[in-house]
């Protein structure tokens, strides 16, 4: 299937970090990794849920040490993402995982920015800051402080890492602080944690998308309410399949969402480690689910709309997913 114009939502830079570049970059700043060669990296990406995946992904970090590094690596994801029809991009950073380690805010904000704003012509771009929520909320607020503080662009925050165990509400004080900084809100939800949690996502936090929201099948009321309010569910199939809450991509969910009417499109999450970039899910899913032409359409159509652009881009966007359509 030839996929349609992309505008993808939900990536996160550090999941884009393919393994042949891991090793060059460790090679490049002398830091040690316990990997023999790249297929024993590669032989490591065979997760049993998101705490497994994501115990490789905050390690495989650590070669993410200087502010060219984190330009190098959003400017490679960049040019992959042009060449698969990405039109729009909403690029997730997770400052903490960085700051961790000791690497400055100025350096990852400043290499992943820099490239942003470089971007291929055409193609328009913002970035979302995640705080990590199996840390504390009072880090997260200081990290908002310095995120504020800071020269940097931000379109909007989000909230990642692993779920189960720790509910949005409370994280209730810093979605309020960057409400009023003006900054959109989005939030993981119901990936691998209850529907309990999008509903919190949504009322104590006052998000604006949900991450993932596959769960909220487990709740009737909510996935009525969900499609009367058409919030936007930024769904990533093959992160699902990988991360085991999904048993196989043809049992995936996302027929039954786009019947209850919810506003689901589809994204890539960690593209180098779940198997493919947006075009791919776009392109599997697609083939493997069945879905009609209309349906591919209305996903593209929900992600424009998701999207956290002016009007006259958004117009804009609409018109390249009509255009495709019709060809
Ligand atoms: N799928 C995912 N869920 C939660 N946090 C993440 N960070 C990177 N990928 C993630
Ligand atoms: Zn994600």
């Amino acid at each position: 299937m030839d996929t349609p114009p992309a505008v993808e939502l939900h990536v996160h830079v550090e999941g884009t970090l393919e393994p042949e570049l891991i090793l060059e970059l460790a090679e490049r700043r002398g830091v040690a990794l316990p990997y023999a060669d790249l297929d024993d990296l590669r032989a490591r990406y065979a997760f049993t849920d998101l705490p497994h995946f994501l115990d490789l992904y905050y390690a495989n970090m650590a070669v993410l040490c200087t502010a060219e590094d984190f330009a190098a690596i959003t400017a490679a994801y960049l040019e992959r993402a042009a060449a698969g029809g990405v039109r729009h991009v909403e690029l997730f950073v997770d400052p903490q995982a960085h700051l961790a380690r000791g690497v400055p805010l100025e350096a990852v904000l400043e290499g992943v920015s820099g490239a942003l704003a470089d971007a291929p012509s055409g193609m328009t771009t913002g970035l979302i800051p995640c705080f990590l929520r199996d840390r504390p909320a009072t880090e997260a607020a200081e990290v908002l402080d310095s995120l504020v503080r800071s020269s940097t662009p931000l379109l909007g925050i989000g909230l990642d890492s692993a779920e189960v165990g720790h509910p949005p509400a409370q994280f209730a004080e810093v979605y309020a602080r960057a409400r009023a900084e003006g900054l959109h809100l989005v939030a993981h939800a119901g990936e691998e944690g209850p529907a309990s949690y999008v509903r919190d996502a949504l009322d104590v936090l006052g998000v604006e998308r949900v991450d993932h929201g596959i769960r909220s099948l487990d709740d009737p009321a909510l996935v009525r309410r969900l499609a009367e309010e058409a919030v936007p569910l930024t769904v990533c199939p093959f992160s699902n399949v990988r991360l085991r809450t999904v048993d196989t991509l043809a049992d995936h969910p996302l027929p039954r969402m786009l019947d209850a009417g919810l506003a689901v499109s589809v994204h890539s999450d960690d593209p180098a480690y779940f198997g493919g970039y947006v075009d791919d899910n776009h392109r599997a899913v697609a083939d493997t689910l069945a879905l009609t032409p209309d349906q591919v359409r209305t996903l593209a159509d929900n992600a424009v709309e998701a999207a956290f652009v002016d009007d006259a881009r958004r117009v804009e966007l609409r018109a390249e997913v009509a255009a495709w359509a019709g060809a």
